[in-house]
């Protein structure tokens, strides 16, 4: 990769996209080579020289981008949700066939939502119950968001290493939706509210005690550090590359 690598922006016109513009635009250690949208032909991508391409856009569009980015060599920073084991098994796959190549997908740019979830990992086996509450904007397309879905997964995963049983719950009866969406026995709720970006709480409880890790992206310009910090790493890290925190040097 070039000394300053070359970046691409997919969903340049989103909300986050244009953010990402700005930025890339803005550092002085890279530079911004195409701004691409919906309808515009990928092969932009390879005839402007990317090196990096950034992916901001739909859980629709993003496996045809990342498919054309690792057949062309092209590392990929990408914060467009979506993804399931079946999908990320599909990326592996395609890096297998160019070794060089890597891929970071990141749930969450924002520093302080990777630290929360870091620190749910932790809290996970102290508590008896947990619950996820996310809260998003309305103009979101999916939900619950890929921020709570990979919480759930991590906080699953530390209290099954540790033989937690199942959270205690008494309901025999209840509205659909009522108990929100289970994500690996976790249960997520999820907010649409005019007003709010992006924001989350994780509720533990136990007896006489509540902790809540809560966390709040006031603005987009929120999750641009962490773009940025994947654009500088990704060219050094082949292969697939799943959370920010593997780049934040955090321990264990
Ligand atoms: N990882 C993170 O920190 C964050 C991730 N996101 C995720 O990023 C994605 C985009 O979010 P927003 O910017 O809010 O959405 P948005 O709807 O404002 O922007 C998406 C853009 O992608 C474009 N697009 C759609 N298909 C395309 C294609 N095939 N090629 C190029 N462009 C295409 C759309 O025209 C639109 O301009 C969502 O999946 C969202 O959940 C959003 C915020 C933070
Ligand atoms: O769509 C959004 O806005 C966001 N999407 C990501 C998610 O689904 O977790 C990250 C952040 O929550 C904002």
């Amino acid at each position: 990769m070039s000394s300053k690598p070359r970046v691409a922006v997919l969903g340049a016109r989103g909300r986050m996209g244009s953010e990402a513009v700005k930025a890339v635009t803005a550092a002085e250690d890279m530079e911004l080579v195409a701004a691409l949208d919906r309808d515009e032909k990928r092969e932009t991508l390879t005839e402007a020289g990317a090196e990096v391409a950034v992916d901001l856009t739909h859980p629709d569009a993003v496996m045809g981008n990342l498919e054309f980015c690792v057949r062309n060599g092209i590392h990929a920073v990408v914060g467009t949700t979506g993804w399931t084991d079946e999908r990320l098994a599909t990326v592996r796959g395609w890096l297998a066939g160019s070794p060089a190549t890597g891929v970071l997908i990141a749930p969450n740019f924002g520093i302080g939502a990777v630290l929360t979830m870091h620190f749910a990992r932790q809290a996970a086996r102290f508590f008896e119950s947990v619950e996820i509450v996310e809260l998003h904007h309305p103009g979101k397309a999916d939900a619950p968001s890929g921020t709570a879905v990979r919480t759930a997964r991590i906080i699953a995963e530390a209290r099954r290493a540790a033989g937690c049983p199942p959270a205690p719950d008494a309901t025999t009866t209840a509205l659909d939706g009522a108990r929100g969406a289970e994500v690996d026995g976790v249960p997520v709720h999820a907010v649409r509210l005019r007003g709010l970006v992006a924001h989350q709480e994780v509720l533990f409880g136990d007896e006489g005690e509540i902790f809540t890790l809560r966390h709040d992206s006031m603005n987009r310009g929120s999750f641009m550090p962490g773009v940025l910090l994947g654009i500088r790493r990704i060219g050094q890290t082949p292969g697939l590359t799943v959370g920010l925190e593997h780049f934040m040097d955090l321990g264990s």
